[in-house]
């Protein structure tokens, strides 16, 4: 069997190499002749699979993407011929939500908040959505859910609409890119959404570029505006608008969901579809790749804002992102460099903490910490 993996698939090795001949490829700079031989596709966000590519893959089976995103798949093509495919969907769910959580400790820190006086509005309560939502709500945080899709479908947590969202402090984007219908995502925020922003509020984008126009965002911040933006995703990447890297608070390269567990479990669940599409024995557990975390124990004796910001930075340190990223995107290529030598960052799950008492073990439990025995 010819498997044919972008380059970037954490652990693919691991998981394919008894099942076939593995073949990689660089995603953005793939030709469809490149797969030709290709019965099995597997790809992240940066190869897109459309009409055109498949056309040159008579033997395709299955096609799988190790990402929650599929908008970079053309899912019509796919079902008009017949080809199996899957994604990972919540595969880095934990791993997006632990990246908003730095960010409001950073922007904490550095614009004088509690974060208890603050209010959060979550656009898009699926995996990244629900999982911030039970982070926040861990530490008592007010949270606010708007997803009108999954309000149609019954959903029976309360969803509010926009118009509640747009009086948040801080507005948190966790939606697919949907380019038509009734629930489009594409400029979700455009130039009217954005100009009603006021100068106190925050728009963190995490999700996928084209959700903000960035354009419209730059002629405001152009304009005098001063409401505060984290930006992981960006329009036309890797090609973005840099003039906008002046005005955003925290800026980063399309790394929120990389983590290594993240990446890992993307890479496990498609393991787990080729299994079972092809009667394969799945013999090998994720933890088995897993390497073990080299983060030191830590104590926590209080729920207090510099102890947690403590802990979140002692695993996850936004800052550090968005100095590298300022410092070097404008330069050529670098967009994708930085994405392609992302250091290692693990899940909030790899710090064992000790914590004081019961309430406190739970915010911490509550937050993706482990927990730690207090005699051990
Ligand atoms: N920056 C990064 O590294 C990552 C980005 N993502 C992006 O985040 C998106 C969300 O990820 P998941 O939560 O795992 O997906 P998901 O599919 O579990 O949840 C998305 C939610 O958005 C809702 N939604 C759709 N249209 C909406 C609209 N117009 N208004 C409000 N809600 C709407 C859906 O009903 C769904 O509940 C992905 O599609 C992907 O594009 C995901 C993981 C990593
Ligand atoms: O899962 C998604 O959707 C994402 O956006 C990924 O975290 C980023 O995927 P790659 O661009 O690294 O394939």
């Amino acid at each position: 069997m010819q498997i044919y993996c972008e380059d970037s698939l954490l652990y693919a090795r691991e998981f394919f190499a008894d099942w076939g001949q593995l073949h990689f490829f660089s995603g953005r700079t793939v030709t469809p002749s490149q797969l030709k031989d290709a019965d099995i596709l597997l790809v992240r966000s940066t190869t897109r699979v459309d009409a055109e590519m498949l056309s040159h893959c008579p033997n395709l089976k299955y096609v799988g993407t190790a990402t929650a995103g599929t908008n970079h798949l053309d899912i019509q093509a796919l079902k008009s011929r017949g080809i199996a495919y899957g994604s990972a969907a919540g595969c880095n769910a934990i791993a997006v939500a632990e990246y908003v959580v730095s960010a409001l400790f950073a922007l904490a820190q550095t614009q004088g908040w509690q974060l208890l006086d603050k209010q959060v509005g979550i656009v898009g309560a699926g995996h990244v959505g629900s999982q911030l939502h039970n982070k926040l709500s861990a530490l008592g945080i007010r949270t606010l859910l708007c997803d009108p899709p999954l309000a149609a479908q019954g959903d029976k947590r309360t969803i509010v609409d926009m118009d509640a969202i747009m009086a948040c402090d801080i507005i948190s984007l966790h939606v697919p890119l949907v380019e038509q219908g009734p629930y489009s995502t594409r400029g979700l925020f455009g130039p009217q959404r954005l100009a009603q922003l006021s100068d106190n509020q925050v728009l963190i984008n995490a999700c996928r570029g084209e959700v903000v126009d960035n354009q419209a965002l730059l002629a405001l911040y152009r304009q005098g505006r001063k409401f505060t933006t984290v930006l992981d995703v960006w329009e036309n990447e890797p090609d973005i608008l840099t003039d906008l890297l002046p005005y955003v608070a925290l800026a980063s390269a399309h790394i929120a969901g990389h983590t290594l567990e993240g990446k890992a479990r993307g890479t496990w669940m498609l393991y787990q579809q080729v299994g079972e599409l092809l009667s394969l024995p799945v013999e090998l557990p994720l933890e088995a790749v897993l390497p073990d975390p080299e983060l030191a124990a830590m104590t926590i004796d209080e729920v207090e804002q510099a102890q947690l910001a403590k802990l979140v930075f002692g695993v996850y340190d936004i800052r550090q992102d968005d100095q590298l990223f300022k410092t070097q995107v404008s330069q050529p290529g670098q967009f994708e460099y930085i994405r392609k030598h992302y250091a290692i960052r693990r899940e909030f799950a790899a710090l064992q903490v000790s914590a004081g008492n019961s309430v406190l073990k739970k915010a911490i439990c509550g937050l993706g910490f482990a927990s730690k025995a207090a005699n051990s």
